[in-house]
């Protein structure tokens, strides 16, 4: 049953759905779109990096745009208000919603200020939620780590916590615990893989103790690495493997496709987290620069280190995992 209604004013609702990189925002929406949730929806993505397969991923929308290579609060934010003026100049489609997948990296608030201080914008949009979404496994780690991951749940209206059957009780109950008192008055719901679950938490547990976040530890940046055809899937798989087992802690999210013999998967982790390749529905028409790549998200990565890695595992090791070295990329 679609939550979204045409409203008397005349304003578009507009929805934020935020969270940490590789928190679950793609699959979580997907879920959404497909029961309908937001009604007839245009969905706006914000990545971090040049992704030309996210649209693929998020099928059923009336529209859909893909805002790449720059995050919505800061570097991409003249992009985002071009795009939202321009959803509300096109009118063709009667929508119910405008919903906003911000990038991993984004802060909801500092999005929602820029569109609210918009002098076109603020008389034809209105933000009717932030939903944050927390993933019940590394969660945790980046609310005690990540300045960034605080402020986004603290920007919430509604909390979803992701991957909810993978996290043991008591950590669940004293992730809720935490949220709660992050963001008091935000909704807090539970998801597997999009689907709302029912979790019973200890209201008597602890909050995670996040003490003082580190200080400047550096941006997190985005690489995306052209992998061209020498190698195929398996060379990429075993070099991301090993270099994450190297370089983990460093890196925060990696994407990438590549062509298999079963089609074209999607590869990708979250943290040290491998995740089960996925195949990716084709396209009717291959797009430009829909070769094999990686988009790697992470501190301290030096690009030119990270290609050279890449070509001495491929080229001169001929797929041998002694390709990278422990300093890799
Ligand atoms: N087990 C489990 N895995 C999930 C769930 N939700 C998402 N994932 C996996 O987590 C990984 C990241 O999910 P995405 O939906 O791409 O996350 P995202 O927040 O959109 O990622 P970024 O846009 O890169 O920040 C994928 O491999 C998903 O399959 C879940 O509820 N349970």
């Amino acid at each position: 049953m679609a939550e979204a209604t045409g409203r008397q004013d005349g304003l578009l609702p507009l929805v934020i759905v935020g969270g940490f990189l590789g928190a679950g925002k793609s699959t979580w929406l997907r879920h959404q779109l497909f029961t309908r949730r937001f009604g007839r929806v245009h969905v706006l993505v914000n990545e971090a990096a040049e992704m030309p397969v996210d649209d693929l991923l998020l099928g059923r929308a009336e529209r859909l745009d893909v805002l790449a290579g720059g995050c919505a609060c800061c570097s991409g934010r003249a992009d985002l208000l071009a795009a939202l003026r321009r959803i509300c100049d096109a009118g063709a489609v009667a929508l119910d919603t405008i919903v906003l997948e911000t990038s991993g990296i984004a802060d909801p608030a500092a999005i929602a200020r820029a569109i609210m201080e918009d002098p076109v914008l603020v008389r034809r949009i209105v933000l009717t939620r932030t939903i944050v979404l927390v993933d019940a496994l590394e969660g945790p780690g980046q609310l005690a780590t990540e300045h960034l991951a605080r402020a986004q749940a603290e920007a919430a209206d509604e909390i979803v916590v992701t991957k909810a059957a993978e996290a043991p009780a008591p950590n669940r109950s004293r992730l809720a615990a935490t949220l709660r008192g992050l963001a008091p008055d935000a909704r807090l719901g539970w998801a597997d893989f999009g689907v709302e679950t029912k979790v019973e938490t200890d209201p008597d547990a602890l909050p995670f103790d996040l003490g003082p976040v580190a200080e400047d530890s550096g941006p997190i940046q985005a690489h995306r690495l052209d992998a061209g055809s020498a190698g195929g899937w398996w060379a990429l798989s075993a070099w991301l493997s090993a270099l994450l087992f190297a370089r983990g802690d460093s890196i925060v999210r990696v994407k990438g496709a590549v062509r298999s013999p079963a089609g074209r998967l999607l590869l990708q982790s979250v943290r040290r987290h491998v995740q089960p390749p996925e195949i990716l529905p084709e396209r009717e028409q291959p797009q430009e620069g829909e070769g094999d790549f990686i988009v790697l998200i992470g501190r301290g990565i030096d690009p030119v280190r990270l290609q050279a890695s890449w070509d001495r595992f491929v080229l001169g090791h001929e797929g041998r995992a002694e390709g990278i070295a422990r300093d890799d990329p």
